[in-house]
């Protein structure tokens, strides 16, 4: 098989020395440590506001998720097609390795330009101080990662792998499902030469489902599990399981919690939408709390355009009054510019009249 792209997407490596640091093991710590000291993250705002919860089966779902999308960036999916029983057993797994000894997991540690294995965030390197958090970041079978986790398991090896591959491909089929909506509300149809997917072909998306584990934190509103971000991809689907964590950043409204919805997928709209959107979809900042009562994991699943395909406003959002926004892009060099530009990336990839 051929070496996947997604290993190959660029970072640049190291600018504050605080990426590629192996996580510390956050659980029985007493107090939060200094490198870890978040100064007072602002509290999320009570408002009966919350994003819309959609069933894409709807015959209204395209116009739904186009409100949705412009409105708030984010709304919850409901009726997938994916049974909560698969959830559970992925949480479970989840928390099966999250639960290691810290050791174990460190036998998984990702190298300084891998994207896939266990470490701290990826975006640990625009931020002062440390998150509450560890990761382990899967693309297909994650086989060699789970027999140097439980070398003498085998059948939890296999375990974990059936579900995390079942998972991936069940992700994969509601994301294209909703990806389909997203066209659709952009105005790209099947037939549109110009659409993204048949540059793309099938089934050369890019995708990674990526476990997020938040351990219980003694004093929660000094630390944060995933500071302030936006995704760089389409769209990134998260599972947040009962326990809530995930905040959306609503302007002139503050940081609004995402309430958990048995069953639902929580979509975000990331960096490489809005640009195909020319703006109208909003890449919505979010981040994930800590709580001091439990531990909580997440999973989401990031998807994206093959690395090397540029993306450009689509020709349905341009015309006199919305000139083009933005310059053609691949994934890989938005990265690359998001790791120097952090969040001034998209003002970087702006389109400037010669
Ligand atoms: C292809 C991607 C997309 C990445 C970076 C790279 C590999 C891992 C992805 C995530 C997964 C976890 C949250 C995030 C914010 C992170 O830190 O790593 C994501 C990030 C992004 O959406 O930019
Ligand atoms: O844990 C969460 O709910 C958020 C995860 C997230 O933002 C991400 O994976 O990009
Ligand atoms: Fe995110």
């Amino acid at each position: 098989m051929d070496p996947s792209p997604v290993k190959k997407l660029a970072y640049k490596s190291n600018p504050n020395g605080l990426d590629n640091q192996a996580p510390i093991d956050l659980r029985n710590i007493q107090s939060v440590p200094e490198a870890h000291t978040w100064e007072k993250p602002e509290p999320h705002t009570i408002t009966m506001e919350s994003i819309p919860v959609i069933d894409i089966t709807d015959p209204n779902a395209k116009l739904l998720i186009g409100e949705a999308c412009e409105k708030w960036g984010a709304f919850q999916a409901i009726n997938h097609g994916i049974p909560s029983h698969l959830f559970d057993k992925a949480e479970a797994e989840t928390f099966r390795l999250f639960n290691l000894p810290h050791d174990h997991k460190l036998r998984v540690l990702r190298g300084p330009d891998d994207v896939l294995g266990y470490g701290i965030p990826r975006i640990q390197r625009y931020f002062p101080k440390f998150m509450w958090s560890e990761g382990f970041t899967i693309e297909g079978s994650p086989a060699q990662h789970a027999s140097e986790l439980w070398p003498d398991q085998p059948h939890i090896q296999t375990a974990f792998c059936t579900t995390m591959e079942e998972c991936q491909k069940e992700m994969k089929r509601a994301t294209e499902s909703v990806m389909e909506l997203i066209f659709g509300a952009l105005g790209l149809g099947p037939k549109d030469e110009k659409w993204p997917k048949s540059k793309m072909g099938d089934n050369k998306a890019q995708a990674l489902l990526a476990l997020n584990s938040y351990p219980m934190c003694p004093e929660p509103d000094r630390a944060m599990g995933l500071g302030p971000h936006t995704d760089t991809s389409f769209v990134t689907v998260v599972h947040q399981s009962s326990c809530t964590g995930l905040q959306l950043l609503k302007e002139g409204v503050g940081w609004v919690p995402v309430k958990p919805v048995r069953g639902a997928l929580v979509v975000n709209v990331g960096d490489l939408l809005h640009i195909l959107s020319n703006g109208r979809f909003h890449s919505v900042f979010h981040r994930a709390v800590v709580n001091n009562e439990k531990h909580r994991v997440s999973i989401a699943y990031v998807y994206g355009p093959p690395s090397d395909v540029k993306i450009a406003p689509a020709p349905t959002m341009i015309d006199q009054e919305h000139p083009p926004l933005y310059s053609p892009v691949t994934w890989n060099h938005y990265i690359y510019a998001k790791s120097i530009h952090h969040n001034n990336a998209l003002e970087y990839v702006k389109h400037r009249v010669q």
